[in-house]
């Protein structure tokens, strides 16, 4: 979908700049696949950035660069070059500032061997570059797709992964929060309560309130923490192989990572690999599949096994917030389709009052 009159005032922009006629039509081009489908960032990056930009990089020459349609907190290109193919990343909202804590993440992830994209390093010894103003990243490009429907063997494949790559970040020198975390939920949920049902609003109340006075008791202190990825949901791990046969080919997307409670990263993607879509209830084959091959590799604490319920809880009301926000005050222009807040309305409703899978 093309918003003519946010292009009209793009190429006001470029004749005023004199831009030469090829450029132009590079960057409507690249606009054409960018707002294709859901996403709505908008920034135009043609043929020539791609090239200055690798000047600055030993990746070789620019082959193709190919606007990717999917996602709606970045815009992401298919970078190839004569040396490989990579992942152009521009950053829409995240600052200068907050960046050098996921980008360094990521490189030192990738350097334990941890399947994740590794942030390519400038000849400037800097991983961090700026493209139409904006911050950009280059990373290499991981295998496969993302699975719709997983099974155990996804599971079990994604939640040991998890495991390592918590183990592996342990000592990772940045500190940085989850800045979604419950300050953040704080701060958002009086934005929200103006659009809220009676019902929905009382339900927020007394989840905030449940999880703001679990965050001061000793047994929240006790919880393990550390880099955590805070995100990792399903079309954030890509992978190759069979749907039978599944090969994980990598994590994606960690621009929500955050040092953070590890049993909330394992939260989040219980709460979204391992449920009934329409109902948001548990299926406890997966969720006894991801969280048995977690413990495998990093058994559970006590006061993980304690915390769970509630850290349950803690991860849908993060999502149901976040998705509240960004669906009632989007951000201009650069959102076409939210995701869906009621999704995660009911996923934290059924973790109030149906069964959950123990940890083991
Ligand atoms: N390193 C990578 N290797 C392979 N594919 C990638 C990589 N990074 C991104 N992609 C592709 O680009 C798509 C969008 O990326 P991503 O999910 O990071 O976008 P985003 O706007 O930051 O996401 P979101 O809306 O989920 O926050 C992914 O679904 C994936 O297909
Ligand atoms: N995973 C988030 C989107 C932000 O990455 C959600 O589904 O609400």
């Amino acid at each position: 979908m093309i918003i003519w009159s946010e292009l009209a005032s793009i190429l006001a922009v470029c004749v005023n700049a004199q831009v030469p006629p090829s450029t132009l039509l590079e960057s409507v081009y690249s606009y054409k696949i960018i707002c294709n489908a859901n996403m709505a960032v908008f920034t135009p990056v043609s043929q020539q950035d791609a090239r200055t930009l690798l000047a600055d990089y030993q990746l070789g020459e620019l082959v193709s660069l190919e606007g990717i349609a999917a996602g709606i907190e970045n815009t992401n290109h298919f970078l190839t070059t004569t040396k490989g193919e990579f992942v152009l990343t521009t950053f829409e909202v995240l600052t200068f500032k907050q960046l050098p804590f996921y980008i360094e993440l990521m490189h030192y992830l990738a350097q334990r061997k941890i399947p994740v994209p590794e942030p390519q390093t400038r000849d400037d010894g800097s991983r961090i570059s700026t493209l139409c103003g904006k911050p950009a990243a280059i990373v290499t490009k991981l295998p496969g797709s993302y699975t719709v429907d997983p099974t155990a063997k996804h599971c079990a494949a994604g939640a040991a992964t998890l495991a390592y790559m918590h183990l592996a970040a342990k000592d990772f020198s940045i500190q940085q929060p989850n800045l979604r975390g419950l300050d953040w939920w704080i701060k958002t949920a009086p934005i929200v309560q103006p659009f809220l049902t009676k019902d929905q609003s009382i339900l927020l109340s007394v989840s905030l309130a449940e999880q703001q006075a679990y965050a001061k008791t000793a047994q929240y202190s006790a919880l393990p923490e550390g880099p955590a990825h805070c995100d990792l949901f399903r079309d954030n791990v890509l992978f190759a192989g069979s749907q039978a046969e599944p090969v994980l080919g990598g994590f994606i997307d960690f621009y929500f990572a955050g040092c953070d409670k590890w049993i909330f990263d394992i939260a989040v993607c219980v709460n979204d690999w391992c449920i009934e879509r329409q109902t948001g209830l548990l299926i406890p084959k997966l969720a006894e599949a991801w969280l048995e091959a977690y413990n495998q590799v990093r058994p559970f604490t006590d006061a993980e096994r304690k915390a769970w319920p509630v850290m349950l809880r803690a991860a849908a009301l993060r999502f149901w917030l976040s998705r509240l926000y960004d669906f009632h005050v989007p951000r201009a222009a650069e959102m076409l389709k939210p995701h869906d807040p009621t999704h995660f309305e009911r996923v934290l409703f059924a973790r109030m009052n149906d069964a959950i899978v123990n940890l083991p």
